[in-house]
């Protein structure tokens, strides 16, 4: 990290240059890393007034890697930050009519970002131009910005804003960040991901926008994965395959119902941050569980693959689309109030103890550390104990069965607007793992206690029929219908809703003995499922969740000492 201190310094220097910031005079530096400028004494004294004694100059700094772009100035940019009358900045622009503004990425508040600029004046076109065209050289070399990008938009995600979000909002950051787009605007579901899959040239692109929900965002995930497994010859059906990473990134723009991806990866569902997060190339990997029945693929999923309640929630929400986002909530309630519960046997292989524990509050944030820690050859002792599959020995698989209101397996968070820390605060974006929920038949109060820890401070965890586990691969497999009718005669009905017992136990079928997967938004055609983790397998324009503010002072203290006379603002 830079020092402010050494900022104004001569070392390292690129350019130095007195101009005029907000009609005062400024001396401005700018080295590989830092954009710095602070008031001259002169200007300072000037208006101090006639004590003659000078206020306390301010340094201020943008790192360069958060500059946007650097422009000559437009005419209609004057000033509006400074609130000064037109006539004085008629005067700056009069005196000193060459200028240009840095566009720049400023921390706002929840981990939202904009687009501030600044500009500085010159007396001296050449001056100026200098200026432009060494930060311009300077921005050239941060290579992992993309230059061109392939953009989706579903206009009917959500609340149907997405086109105008991305006209609005984003074309126009891209447009001055100068990076060139080819827009879709799909017409029918599975539109983008089948374009991805065979149409389109991804030699020409950095990366990929999706603007949409977690289902747009699905849909691009399968068309790229699917893409990359065809151009390097790997069979996605065969459950073991080792999967190639996609080298395209993948951006997105929220504009969906709940956009936990988006949420869960940034921290925030604002296009305007996402937008700056692909602008300045981020890179964040991500784990992606590949879902097989048998031996024969079904989907991909990176956030939630939830059986039992979520599944139902989004069987029933699928028929309400027309009422928007708003549409979890009701089918939230009515599953809730029908209260299933659901039999089956899940075994699954945990993963290492030095991975961590869900319940060990060491949230995955950026930079996260478990997350470099890449699964090396001693941690595929998982992989050869497959074949010990039912011996459930040391290290081996485990198997629970039981009755289950929920089964959860969240790859992420899953942080979202509903949920600001998630349904597994502490699962990680790229540890090769997933966290496995269960939940298991309780009360209603039980259940909603527990619904109700999502949204709060309380753990979700702590209840006697919830567990959850780490874990690198499951397999689900739901009671068989024969043997829970059996049992049906002398326990308990599944159904404890609303439904009269008798009905339950009647008319017992396949549709009230199984739920079905919810798949990161969409509805998965088999209970009976194989998940395995595939660490790494895809990279996002974001960087996980910031932890703080980032500053540039690693010490303030220490400057104070050096320059006791100075105040540091860092923008
Ligand atoms: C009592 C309040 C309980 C709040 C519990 C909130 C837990 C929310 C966890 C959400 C995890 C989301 C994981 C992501 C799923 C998405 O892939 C997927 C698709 O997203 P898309 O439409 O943007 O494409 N979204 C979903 O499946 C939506 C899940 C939303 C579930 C909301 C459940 C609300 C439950 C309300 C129960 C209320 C009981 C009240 C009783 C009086
Ligand atoms: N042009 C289109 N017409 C209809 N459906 C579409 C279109 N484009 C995408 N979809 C589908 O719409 C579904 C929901 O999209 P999404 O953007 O995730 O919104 P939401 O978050 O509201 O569910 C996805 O399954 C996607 O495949
Ligand atoms: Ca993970």
């Amino acid at each position: 990290m830079t020092r402010l201190s050494d900022i104004m310094e001569t070392q390292d220097r690129l350019l130095f240059s007195k101009l005029f910031h907000k009609h005062r005079q400024v001396e401005v530096t700018l080295n590989r890393s830092v954009l710095a400028w602070k008031e001259t004494e002169k200007s300072r004294k000037r208006s101090s007034g006639i004590s003659n004694r000078a206020e306390t100059a301010h340094i201020h700094a943008l790192q360069v890697c958060e500059i946007v772009a650097v422009h000559t100035k437009d005419d209609d940019q004057d000033n509006k930050e400074t609130r000064r009358s037109r006539a004085e900045a008629k005067q700056t622009s009069r005196l000193h009519p060459h200028a240009f503004t840095v566009s720049y990425i400023r921390r706002t508040r929840q981990h939202q970002w904009c687009c501030s600029e600044v500009i500085f004046h010159s007396a001296n076109q050449a001056l100026s131009e200098q200026w432009i065209k060494v930060i311009n050289e300077q921005l050239a070399l941060l290579t992992h910005r993309p230059k061109s990008l392939l953009v989706y938009i579903n206009p009917y995600g959500g609340k149907r804003r997405g086109k105008r979000i991305y006209e609005q909002k984003v074309a126009p950051l891209f447009g001055r960040a100068c990076i060139s787009t080819d827009v879709i605007v799909t017409e029918r579901a599975n539109h983008a991901r089948d374009h991805l899959k065979t149409e389109a040239n991804l030699d020409k692109y950095d990366g990929v926008v999706c603007v949409g929900g977690d289902g747009m965002f699905s849909e691009i995930l399968h068309g790229l994965i699917s893409r990359t497994q065809t151009d390097n010859g790997v069979d996605p059906n065969q459950p073991d395959a080792e999967l190639v990473p996609c080298s395209v990134h993948i951006g997105i723009i929220p504009a969906g119902s709940t956009d936990c991806i988006c949420f869960a990866t940034v921290g925030t569902n604002d296009p305007v941050t996402s937008a700056l997060h692909i602008i300045v190339g981020d890179s964040q990997p991500m784990d992606v569980c590949s879902v097989h029945h048998n031996d024969s693929f079904l989907r991909y999923s990176v956030s939630l693959l939830g059986y039992g309640f979520y599944g139902d929630v989004l069987k029933d929400s699928e028929r309400k689309r027309w009422m928007g986002p708003a549409r979890y909530d009701l089918s939230g309630v009515k599953t809730f109030l029908s209260h299933n519960y659901y039999e089956g046997s899940i075994s699954f292989l945990p993963a290492e103890n030095n991975m961590g524990d869900p319940r060990d509050k060491l949230q995955c944030r950026s930079g996260c550390s478990v997350c470099q820690h890449k699964p090396s050859s001693k941690d595929t002792q998982w992989e050869m104990s497959e074949e010990k599959e039912m011996s459930d020995k040391v290290g081996g698989w485990r198997t629970i069965r039981g009755k289950f209101i929920a089964i959860n397996a969240a790859s992420m968070s899953c942080a979202c607007p509903r949920s600001p820390k998630g349904l597994s605060p502490s699962a990680h974006l790229a540890d090769g793992t997933t966290d496995l929920i269960l939940v298991r038949k309780c009360s209603r109060l039980d259940f909603l206690t527990h619904l109700l820890r999502h949204t709060n401070k309380e753990d979700q965890f702590d209840h006697s029929f919830v567990e959850v586990h780490r874990v690198r691969r499951f397999n689900f497999q739901p009671q068989q219908n024969e043997m829970h009718s059996l049992e049906d005669l002398t326990e308990t009905p599944k159904k404890t809703g609303f439904r009269p017992i008798c009905s339950a136990q009647t008319n017992y079928n396949y549709q009230d003995s199984h739920s079905s997967w919810n798949c990161d938004g969409e509805i998965l055609p088999h209970a009976a499922i194989r998940v395995s983790v595939q660490p790494q397998l895809i990279r996002l324009f974001a960087r996980g969740i910031e932890e703080q503010q980032q500053s540039l002072l690693e010490d303030p203290c220490t400057l104070w000492a050096l320059e006791p006379n100075t105040h540091y603002s860092v923008d």
